[in-house]
Parts: C-alpha cells; sequence; structure tokens
C-alpha cells in the first residue's frame, strides 16, 4: 500500500526552483534513507511531504496532501526537522506537545503514560525535568525525536536525526526506525551517513541539484554513484553481508 507518492513534484523559494519533477512512492513497512550532497534539496522535499509547505502533488494514503487538517495530518505523520529552538519549557512537557492532536484541554491517563514510555524507550526519562537549554545537542535531538514518536504516526519523517549523536545513541535511533517501520509502520529518514544509512534502511533515494538521481536498494550504489552524487569515487566493500562505502582518496 502506498503511504507517500510525489508526482512531478516542482519546489522552489521566491521564484528560484529548487526541486525539478520529483517523482516518489513509499510502501508501507518501509524504511527510506534519503541521501545526497549539501544543498540537494532533501529537506525542501521533506518538509513538502510533511505537509510544512502545501505543495501540489503529493498523496498521503491516496488522498492530495493539502486535504488534510492540520490535525488529521499530525496523526499520520511525525516530523522530526533538523533542529529545534531550545526554550525553558521541560522535557517532558516538549515531549507532551505530541500528543497534541490526542488531547482534549487536559493530558489523559493515555497521554501521560505515552509521553512516559517513549521518554524510556529513548532512554532520556532521566531528563523529563530538565529545560531544553541545558541539554547537551545529542539529547535535544533525542527530545526532538521523542516529541514525533509520542504522537504515534503512521509514517515518520526525519531531517537527520543521529546528527550530534554519538555512535551508540546513532545506533539506538536506528533500531527505534527499524522496529517502528517492522511493526507496519513507514519511516523517511534524510541522512548523511551512508554506512549508518546501508546498515538500517530498505532504500536508498539519492538527490543532487533538487534530482532524485537514483532510488532503488543496496544494490543500486557504485563507486560511479558514488561520483556523481557526491563528487568523490567511492571504494564499496562488504562487511557481514551489509555494503560499506569509504571515499577514495586523491593522489
Ligand atoms: N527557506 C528557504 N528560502 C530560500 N531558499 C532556501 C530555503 N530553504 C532552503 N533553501 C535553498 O534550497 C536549496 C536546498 O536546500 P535544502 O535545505 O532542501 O537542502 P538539503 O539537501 O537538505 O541540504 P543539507 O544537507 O545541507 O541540509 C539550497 O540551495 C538552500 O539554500
Amino acid at each position: 500500500m502506498k503511504v507517500l507518492k510525489v508526482k512531478n513534484l516542482n519546489f522552489g523559494y521566491n521564484g528560484s526552483q529548487i526541486l525539478h519533477n520529483v517523482s516518489l512512492e513509499v510502501e508501507r513497512g518501509e524504511l527510506v534513507a534519503i541521501l545526497g550532497p549539501n544543498g540537494a534539496g532533501k529537506s525542501t522535499l521533506m518538509k513538502c511531504l510533511a505537509g510544512v509547505f502545501k505543495c501540489k502533488g503529493v498523496e498521503v494514503f491516496g488522498k492530495p496532501i493539502n486535504e488534510y487538517s492540520q490535525e488529521e495530518l499530525a496523526k499520520i505523520i511525525g516530523y522530526v526537522p533538523q533542529a529545534i529552538v531550545p526554550g525553558f519549557m521541560r522535557v517532558f512537557d516538549t515531549v507532551l506537545l505530541g500528543r497534541r492532536p490526542y488531547m482534549g484541554l487536559k493530558p489523559s491517563k493515555k497521554d501521560i503514560e505515552a509521553v512516559k514510555s517513549t521518554l524510556k524507550m529513548l532512554k532520556i526519562d532521566h531528563l523529563a525535568l530538565k529545560p531544553l537549554n541545558k541539554l547537551s545537542g545529542g539529547e535535544l535531538q533525542k527530545v526532538n525525536i521523542a516529541r514525533a514518536l509520542a504522537q504515534e504516526p503512521e509514517i515518520l519523517l526525519m531531517d537527520e536525526p543521529t546528527n550530534n549523536l554519538d555512535l551508540r545513541s546513532q545506533v539506538e535511533v536506528m533500531k527505534i526506525a527499524r522496529e517502528f517501520v517492522d511493526s507496519g509502520k513507514t519511516a523517511v529518514i534524510i541522512m548523511h551517513d551512508v554506512n549508518l544509512a546501508l546498515r538500517f534502511a530498505d532504500r536508498f533515494v539519492f538527490m543532487k541539484d533538487g534530482r532524485i538521481i537514483k532510488d532503488g536498494g543496496r544494490n543500486v550504489l557504485t563507486p560511479e554513484l558514488f561520483e556523481e552524487v557526491y563528487g568523490v569515487r567511492g571504494i564499496i566493500a562488504e562487511v557481514q553481508g551489509v555494503p560499506v562505502v569509504i571515499p577514495a582518496l586523491e593522489d
């Protein structure tokens, strides 16, 4: 079943076009990694998928995204943007914001439990009462992810969620995304770490200059593709059945 569909999407800012004829279909149960160099248009595409920008040509569960109310969409899509501004709000209250689409005036027992279990899952329950502006970059990133997961969405869209995280936390976040997807849901994740993506994702969408250059499984990765997308030739090896890419150094 197609949960997300983008057809011939063109989008830009202030008259300058960024996305060129982008088409993408995402099935239920897929973990899709979007990869590509800085400025390729990855975040812009994700904002179109998340409904941050009102774009024509984006469908969620077969319905144009612009026909959903904000509240309806918030129950379906959990979006983790690249950065949140850390204010004085505490971790618990920030994650509780993810429950907003379900809440009346006051949070229910279920809302409180959802926040508690999400904090525990991300191993940040000990930070519950800390204000955001007293967290490390990695802790803040986890709060950002927890808020989206507390929304109990069908689709998780994350923009570089492993940024700022140490190796252990990177693996934890990717495992959480994997479990989310294996429970029949769907995730699209922007990543710069190709090897982390290769370890956890099912599908790889490579973007450059606002276009999708390649879209497919692990088999799409070749030294030529690496060169075309990043301008650096890649050496591809295999470790424990998973391809690993290292950049070739010029001499
Ligand atoms: N709000 C905006 N207004 C004008 N131009 C923008 C805006 N946001 C992004 N851009 C431009 O759109 C292009 C694509 O940016 P985008 O953030 O989508 O790239 P990206 O692939 O996510 O990059 P990165 O890997 O560096 O995060 C860039 O040239 C950027 O300068």
